[in-house]
């Protein structure tokens, strides 16, 4: 692996225990140029995942608590009338950030989570007429709780399939959790100084170095192949869309880059499918009632698709 990456991912999983594999897709969704779903429950450290990475990467770090009365202006921001000056200033909103943690989304309308949704895909805020480039790195975490639903908005299909990825954070394993007290109460192994290991410009160039990963067409074709079955599958209701599709690849590419290889297999492949599927794609009912889960579906799907040699 690149050794900048290994010592950032080291670093990592000693702020954030027993919670490997999220931080890597977490890593690999940044170095695609995408957006994350995080879903987990309260206090299961999202908050301090998503900022320790800013912390790791000399990034802004904003969070917006998404409620039922946020307005959009609250995010992008707005023009006031100075006083004192006799002029309009623009405020910017708290998007104006290299990664933004949108805290429970499913908190706020329509109206809000699409200004959000819409600043995400374009890279770009309008305020009173006015257009604003947003950082050139700038990637959001958005949290939704998974237990509960009342008085929440659930965000669109059309929405969610904006997130490149949908990460699900569970309980460590009880050794790590343990860790987790002792890095709390005993302040063993505790780091409050998160020094930044590389700096937005490395991260660019890093970033920049993606575009040489090669896909041949047989992993390709193995992308498209997995895509295609979600559109066939008698389980599945709706697949997955041409956007999760091309999802897939630049995630199985970030991954290799990751890997410090300049071409994708077709594990890179599997490796960033689950996530990038698990919200793209719908039940059949009669799966859905048999208690089957998205997961177990699409890793059945997966395995039953030849690997390329
Ligand atoms: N895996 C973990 N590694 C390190 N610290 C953790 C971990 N899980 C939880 N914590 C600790 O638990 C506390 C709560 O974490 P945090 O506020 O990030 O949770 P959250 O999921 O964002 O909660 P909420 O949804 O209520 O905002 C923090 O003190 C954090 O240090």
């Amino acid at each position: 692996m690149n050794n900048q990456i290994e010592q950032l991912l080291k670093q990592y999983e000693q702020h954030i225990i027993g919670q490997s594999m999220n931080l890597r897709l977490l890593l690999c969704a940044l170095f695609s140029g995408g957006h994350v779903l995080l879903e987990g429950v309260p206090g299961t450290g999202k908050t301090k995942t998503v900022r320790t990475l800013a912390q790791l990467l000399g990034g802004n770090f904003n969070r917006i608590q998404f409620t039922p009365d946020l307005l959009p202006s609250d995010i992008t921001g707005s023009m006031i009338y100075n006083l004192h000056e006799n002029v309009f200033e623009t405020i910017k909103g708290p998007i104006f950030t290299n990664i933004l943690l949108a805290d429970e989304i499913n908190r706020t309308p329509a109206k809000t989570q699409a200004a959000l949704l819409e600043a995400m895909e374009e890279k770009q805020v309008t305020i009173q007429g006015e257009t604003y480039q947003l950082p050139d790195v700038f990637f959001v975490v958005a949290t939704q709780n998974p237990i509960e639903f009342e008085g929440t908005y659930p965000l669109p299909e059309a929405q969610q399939d904006r997130f490149l990825f949908k990460l699900i954070i569970d309980f460590p394993p009880f050794d790590d959790e343990k860790n987790v007290l002792k890095q709390n109460l005993l302040k063993t192994n505790m780091k409050e100084n998160t020094e930044p290991l590389v700096n937005l410009e490395q991260f660019i160039q890093m970033q920049q170095a993606i575009h040489e990963v090669t896909i041949s067409d047989q992993v390709l074709d193995y992308m498209m192949r997995i895509v295609y079955e979600t559109r066939q599958s008698e389980r599945i209701r709706y697949g997955a869309s041409t956007r999760a599709a091309i999802a897939i690849g630049k995630a199985a590419r970030a991954w290799a880059f990751m890997e410090q290889r300049d071409y994708v297999t077709p594990d890179d492949v599997k490796i960033v499918a689950k996530p990038a599927l698990r919200h793209r794609i719908h039940l059949a009912p009669h799966i859905e009632l048999e208690g089957a889960s998205v997961d177990y579906v699409i890793e059945e799907l997966v395995g039953s698709i030849p690997v390329p040699r």
